[in-house]
């Protein structure tokens, strides 16, 4: 059955300038080719950059073997960087794509999983809701994915992942064996 919109409920994404809400948004870091450190970085410092955008958290820095990647693919450096915006999420995910580009992203076609400069998923905008296949939130993989569950249970570890549960909850689900803190490493905010 095809619903019919209400008139009386606001879609958000529709509202213009200072009309639109302030969401939280989780944002996942990854890089497994290249000079990963300085594509993490300038990935946090673009997101900073972004209008309408607020960094309020990046974590530490995670050492991960690839998971469910070709057998050549190295391991990847991940973080998970939260966010303030007013931007709707199909903006945010504009911005992230951009930021990958940015940083030397190639899309081989039919390589899934490719190794890859610089990876930024959206885990997570507001309680927004999508099964669109360019934009799915919560992002349908982050439950099970130790190298996104750790960084943001560092930085929150109260956090509930719609729909999935507490990170904590799925965490302590998770093999985390390959996941290592990188403590020589860390991502600044300016
Ligand atoms: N929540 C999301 N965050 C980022 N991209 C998404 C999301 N949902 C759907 N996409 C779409 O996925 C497309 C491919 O993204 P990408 O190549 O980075 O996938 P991947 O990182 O290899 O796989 P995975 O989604 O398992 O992390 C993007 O062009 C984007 O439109
Ligand atoms: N360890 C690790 N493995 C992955 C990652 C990643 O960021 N880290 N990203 C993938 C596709 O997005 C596939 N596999």
């Amino acid at each position: 059955m095809t619903e019919t919109p209400n008139p009386h409920i606001i879609d958000a994404d529709t509202l213009t300038g200072e009309m639109r809400p302030i969401r939280r948004a989780v944002l996942a870091l990854g890089s497994n080719l290249g000079e990963r450190m300085t594509s993490l970085q300038g990935a946090v410092d673009a997101i900073a950059d972004t209008p309408d955008v607020w960094v309020t958290a990046v974590s530490p820095v995670y050492e991960t073997s690839p998971v469910d990647s070709p057998d050549d693919a190295g391991n990847y450096l991940n973080a998970v960087v939260l966010i303030d915006t007013t931007l709707a999420a199909s903006r945010l995910l504009d911005r992230a794509l951009a930021i990958e580009d940015a940083f030397g992203r190639e899309r081989p076609e039919g390589e899934h999983h490719a190794p890859r400069t610089l990876d930024v998923d959206l885990v997570v905008v507001g309680d927004r809701r999508s099964d669109d296949e360019s934009l799915r939130l919560p992002h349908p993989r982050a439950h099970e994915r130790a190298f996104v569950l750790q960084p943001w249970y560092d930085i929150e570890p109260d956090a509930v992942l719609p729909d999935a549960g507490p990170v904590a909850e799925l965490l302590a689900a998770t093999d985390t064996s390959g996941v290592t803190r990188r403590d020589d490493l860390a991502l600044e905010v300016q």
